[in-house]
């Protein structure tokens, strides 16, 4: 088995019947629902979940996960979600996919919040840039309030479409780069401070990593 599916198999234990999942996004959130997958059908079991992008939605169905949403379930028995980075405070960044608004707000929604990524993703001090969601009417404003608070803005384009990567939400994603943030919630507050930013990448929300290598799983709790 790969780190991913390691991580995987490890979040799928996590799951009992009934339970309504708040369903993160990526390439190990892939895995992992594939997993589920094979569980729903061997035991029967029947969950419940709220995705947190069009690519989980497609992967949740396909895995026998009956779609919820918040209107319906306005709190979440547990969230199982994938990260860029994260530090030993268990502050992360998500939204290498784009997903992060939508991420965030199943993650806040959920009792418990659970990280399942590579070992490799571990960091003393997060550092990447961070992925904002921006509506596309402030732009121009948010760059340049960003700038102001000393980041290196670049808007996320590409993947198959010419111009800016549109999310799932209608917004552009622009990469923010920071350097090494000292202080991750407080940087997360005040980036959401900016009129025009619908959410950014720092969650500092997380109750538990699960860490995989080649040696094994680690577990980290807050
Ligand atoms: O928007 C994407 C999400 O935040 C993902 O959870 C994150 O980018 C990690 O993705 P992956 O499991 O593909 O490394």
């Amino acid at each position: 088995m790969n780190e991913k599916e390691i991580v995987a198999e490890e979040a799928v234990k996590l799951v009992e019947d009934g339970m309504v999942l708040g369903i993160g996004s990526g390439t190990t959130i892939a895995v992992f629902l594939e997993k589920l997958g094979e569980r729903i059908k061997k035991e029967g079991l029947e969950v419940y979940g709220v995705p947190s992008s069009y690519q989980s939605h497609f992967l949740a169905l396909k895995a026998g996960i009956r779609i919820v949403d918040l209107f319906e379930y306005s709190e979440l028995d547990l969230c199982i979600d994938g990260a860029d980075q994260i530090d030993k405070n268990l502050n992360c960044i998500k939204g290498g996919g784009g997903a992060l608004t939508r991420e965030k707000i199943v993650s806040q929604a959920s009792k418990r919040f659970i990280v399942i990524a590579e070992e490799r993703k571990f960091v003393d001090k997060l550092s990447m840039p961070v992925p904002i969601e921006v509506i596309p009417f402030a732009y121009g404003h948010v760059v340049r309030k960003l700038q102001e608070m000393g980041g290196i803005c670049k808007l996320r384009e590409g993947s198959g479409k010419l111009g800016p990567v549109i999310s799932d939400n209608g917004n552009f994603i622009i990469d923010c780069n920071f350097d090494e943030i000292e202080n991750p919630k407080e940087l997360e507050l005040s980036l959401n401070a900016i009129a025009g930013i619908v959410e950014n990448g720092i969650f500092c929300n997380v109750d538990e990593v699960i860490l995989g290598s080649k040696d094994g799983i680690k577990i980290l709790k807050r």
